[in-house]
């Protein structure tokens, strides 16, 4: 079966500065990815590039097996959302919006648009009388109804409250369960969204660090909790023994300590924290993103 989208060593360049580079990367059907970056890393670079918006310097997007850029075909099957406060036409109202949407895609579901539009609490009104919130959650609507077997929200929940977006990372998971297609979410509230994240792909200064399945970063990542001194002891024999291992940051409250660590821990060494009486936890996706993107950006 052909990938929902195949990216071959793209590069983009915005004259001089360059946005991506070699990137190589496949989506697959059926599946929420997040897609993670600091600022600048290049996200919006390659979710324009998926959608066809942008011509690449070199190196090709692939949509359903076909090059996107100024391909109708292909791009009629890719639903580009940004944080839509400059993308919509202030002129037109709520309804126009719908109605485009709904000539422009194939898959458009009207009545589930019209019932978004109530649990977003979105007024039947002007584009330009909406709230930034408002209006993203406008965006949100056209994303989700359009049904497109790529489906991008790039930061499109700027602007919106905190209740907003946990509506928001709801339903795209109740609508993807029911509609499964490939839904790339970019955001930098990483906890907010990472229970929707099937797979990671990592952009750092334009280049691809990973694509991953989330379970697989996760199990990386570990808190030794326990009595400080013997913390200390077993992460040091643990560092000696796995050259891989490295000590991301330490927490102290009295004698107990917490230390996170990223690197595989073997059975041995999670038989010998237990016999410590050392407890090792999960440790916020947030936080890895921070360690495998340290460093200053460019
Ligand atoms: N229109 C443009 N003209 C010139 N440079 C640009 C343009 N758009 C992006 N860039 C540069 O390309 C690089 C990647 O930008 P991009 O917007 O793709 O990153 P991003 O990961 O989406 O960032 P953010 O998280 O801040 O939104 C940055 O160095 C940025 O300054």
């Amino acid at each position: 079966m052909t990938a929902a989208v195949e990216v071959h060593g793209l590069n983009v360049r915005y004259g001089r500065t360059p946005a991506l580079d070699d990137v190589t990367v496949t989506l697959e059907h059926g599946k929420i990815y997040g897609l993670l970056g600091r600022n600048g890393a290049g996200k919006t670079s390659l979710l324009s590039s998926m959608a066809g918006f942008l011509r690449p310097s070199s190196g090709r997007v692939l949509v359903g097996g076909e090059p996107v850029f100024e391909n109708p075909r292909a791009m009629g099957r890719v639903c580009l959302v940004r944080s839509t406060a400059d993308a919509i036409d202030r002129h037109f109202e709520v309804k126009d919006v719908l109605s485009f949407a709904a000539e422009l895609r194939q898959g458009w579901d009207a009545a589930y648009a019209a019932s978004l539009l109530e649990l977003f609490e979105v007024p039947h009104a002007y584009v330009r009388a909406l709230s930034r919130g408002q209006l993203s959650a406008l965006g949100v609507v056209v994303g989700l109804a359009s049904r497109a077997p790529v489906t991008i929200f790039d930061e499109a929940h700027l602007g919106m409250d905190a209740a907003a977006r946990g509506v928001f990372h709801d339903e795209v998971l109740r609508d993807f369960m029911e509609n499964p297609r490939t839904i790339v979410l970019s955001t930098h509230l990483i906890e907010e969204a990472a229970t929707l994240f099937e797979e990671i792909v990592l952009l750092d200064r334009g280049r691809l660090l990973l694509r991953e399945q989330t379970e697989a970063v996760l199990e990386r990542g570990t808190a030794v909790t326990g009595q400080a001194d013997k913390v200390d002891r077993y992460v040091a024999g643990v560092a000696a023994e796995s050259p891989g291992l490295s000590v991301l940051g330490e927490k102290r409250l009295g004698p107990t300590k917490s230390t996170t660590v990223y690197g595989e821990l073997s059975a041995g060494h999670r038989e010998r924290a237990a016999a410590e009486g050392l407890d090792l936890g999960p440790i916020p996706l947030q936080d890895l993103f921070v360690h495998l993107t340290a460093g200053e950006p460019k």
